[in-house]
Formats: C-alpha cells, sequence, structure tokens
C-alpha cells in the first residue's frame, strides 16, 4: 500500500518532491526570517482580525496535525488590512510542534525555532470558496504566531482539553463559541512575504503574515499537543509530534516588516 506523505524518515519533507514538484518552487514555505534584512514598509497597513465566536464549528485530527474549523459562508470571522487587498475569512487554525521544546516551529527567527507555531488560515473572498481560493496567487492569508515556553495559557486549554476525544487520526468532535482572538498576542507588528502551504499540496497560495510577539505556552501544555497519534485507532501508535516543515529557501524573495 502506497504510503502517503508524512514526516517520518521514508515520507518526510525531504521526500515531498518526489510526488508534488512544487516542493522545488520559487515561493515555498516556511522561512528562516533574518529580521535584519526585513524591510520596514511605512504603506503597510495595521493588520485587522474580527472573529466571531460563534463561527467555531468543529476540532478534527487530521493524521498531520490538528485543526479548529469554522463557518466560513458569511464575512463574520474576517482579516482584512495588513499586506492584502480585500477581504478574507477565516477557515481553520492548526498548530505545528516537536517533540522537544528545541523544536517544533515551522518559520524560524535568525535561525531560532520555536517548539510551537499557531496557523490562522483565511482565504481571500474574492473566490467563490475556500477550495477555489486554495490553488490561487492571492488565495490565501495565513496568519503564523510563535507559541514559546513559558507560563501556562489559559487561553490555549480550552483547544487542548479537547484533544483527548480526537487522539487518532480522523477523529473529530464539535467546538463550539471559540474565540480565536483570545489566540492573539498584544501586539500585531508582523513580517510578511509570499509563500506557499507548508504540506503537499504545497500550494504556491499563501501570503504570509507572521506576527513579531510570541504567545507563551508551557512544559505541560507542551506535553498535551504531544499526546497525539499521526495513527488511526487500532494502528500501531505514532506519536504526533515534529510535524514541521524546515525552512525552505527564499529564492529573490522580499521579507518586509510592518514596523520599524
Ligand atoms: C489544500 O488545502 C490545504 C492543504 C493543507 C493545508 C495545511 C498546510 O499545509 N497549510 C499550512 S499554512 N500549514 C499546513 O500544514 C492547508 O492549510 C491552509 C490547506
Ligand atoms: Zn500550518
Amino acid at each position: 500500500m502506497a504510503h502517503g506523505w508524512g514526516y517520518g524518515p521514508g515520507n518526510g519533507p525531504d521526500t515531498w518532491g518526489e510526488e508534488y514538484p512544487l516542493a522545488n518552487g520559487p515561493r515555498q514555505s516556511p522561512i528562516d526570517i533574518v529580521t535584519k534584512e526585513a524591510q520596514y514598509d511605512p504603506s503597510l497597513k495595521r493588520l485587522k482580525l474580527q472573529y466571531d465566536p460563534s463561527n467555531a464549528k468543529g476540532i478534527l485530527n487530521n493524521g498531520h496535525s490538528f485543526q479548529v474549523d469554522f463557518v466560513d459562508d458569511t464575512d463574520s470571522s474576517t482579516l482584512t488590512g495588513g499586506p492584502v487587498p480585500g477581504t478574507y475569512r477565516l477557515k481553520q487554525f492548526h498548530f505545528h510542534w516537536g517533540g522537544r521544546d528545541d523544536r517544533g516551529s515551522e518559520h524560524t527567527i535568525n535561525g531560532i525555532r520555536f517548539p510551537c507555531e499557531l496557523h490562522l488560515v483565511h482565504w481571500n473572498t474574492k473566490y467563490p470558496s475556500f477550495g477555489e481560493a486554495a490553488d490561487k496567487p492571492d488565495g490565501l492569508a495565513v496568519v503564523g504566531i510563535f507559541l514559546k515556553i513559558g507560563a501556562a495559557n489559559p487561553r490555549l486549554q480550552k483547544v487542548l482539553d479537547a484533544l483527548d476525544a480526537i487522539k487518532t487520526k480522523g477523529k473529530q468532535t464539535t467546538f463550539s463559541n471559540f474565540d480565536a482572538r483570545t489566540l492573539l498576542p498584544a501586539s500585531l507588528d508582523y513580517w510578511t512575504y509570499e509563500g506557499s502551504l507548508t504540506t503537499p499540496p504545497l500550494l504556491e497560495s499563501v501570503t504570509w503574515i507572521v506576527l513579531r510577539e510570541p504567545i507563551s505556552v508551557s512544559p505541560a501544555q507542551m506535553t498535551k499537543f504531544r499526546s497525539l497519534l499521526f495513527s488511526g485507532e487500532g494502528e500501531a501508535a505514532a506519536c504526533m509530534v515534529d510535524n514541521f516543515r524546515p525552512p525552505q529557501l527564499l529564492k529573490g524573495r522580499r521579507v518586509r516588516a510592518s514596523f520599524k
């Protein structure tokens, strides 16, 4: 049976190019953000994130990460401003993390890795749906937020408490009335560049908006992330850890900063 892509030795990021040639494309993600080379752009607008808690729908273990999905049939949870024109709707958020606290994030800052990275995924409403937007060069806008080890983050707890119900691949449960704004740091200063999805199909459709300020996560909360499994019920247990793609070549792209 052909085993799909994953993060293991036989199917990890270094093998993805065999089946997904975009892996070697001109605008791949993540990247290492070299802060001294990021150019302050005074024309960049303030990022505006307006989320309606009632849009939260469910939480799913998709076998690569877990995601919280949102109802996206109206403009009630949106991203506007920032580096993008128009209105983008919140579709889902998910995380990437490591087996130990010295790794886990996808983007890095001056070569520094964080233990975890949150992705808030939004799609451009100039297209009729997420599916239609997902392969367009201006189709998606993803806000990346680093998590750094510190005090326990109470705002993560409702998400982490739901993980026991979705331990194995394919499991999902309802997840309602969640305010994703509570996951944001105080400052919305950001770096932005043109990139891609960070898993197959690696579509080059993402305007990345990586926040400078991390949010906190405790070691015990990181242990909770690591309690999930890549594997399905009844399969040999494979711990869901190290589900991150390493930084990719910049290939001449510019990284802009919204702050001096
Ligand atoms: C076909 O549409 C897809 C497929 C995969 C992902 C997940 C991911 O690859 N993208 C980011 S960002 N992080 C990831 O892990 C996706 O997210 C928007 C959309
Ligand atoms: Zn992601």
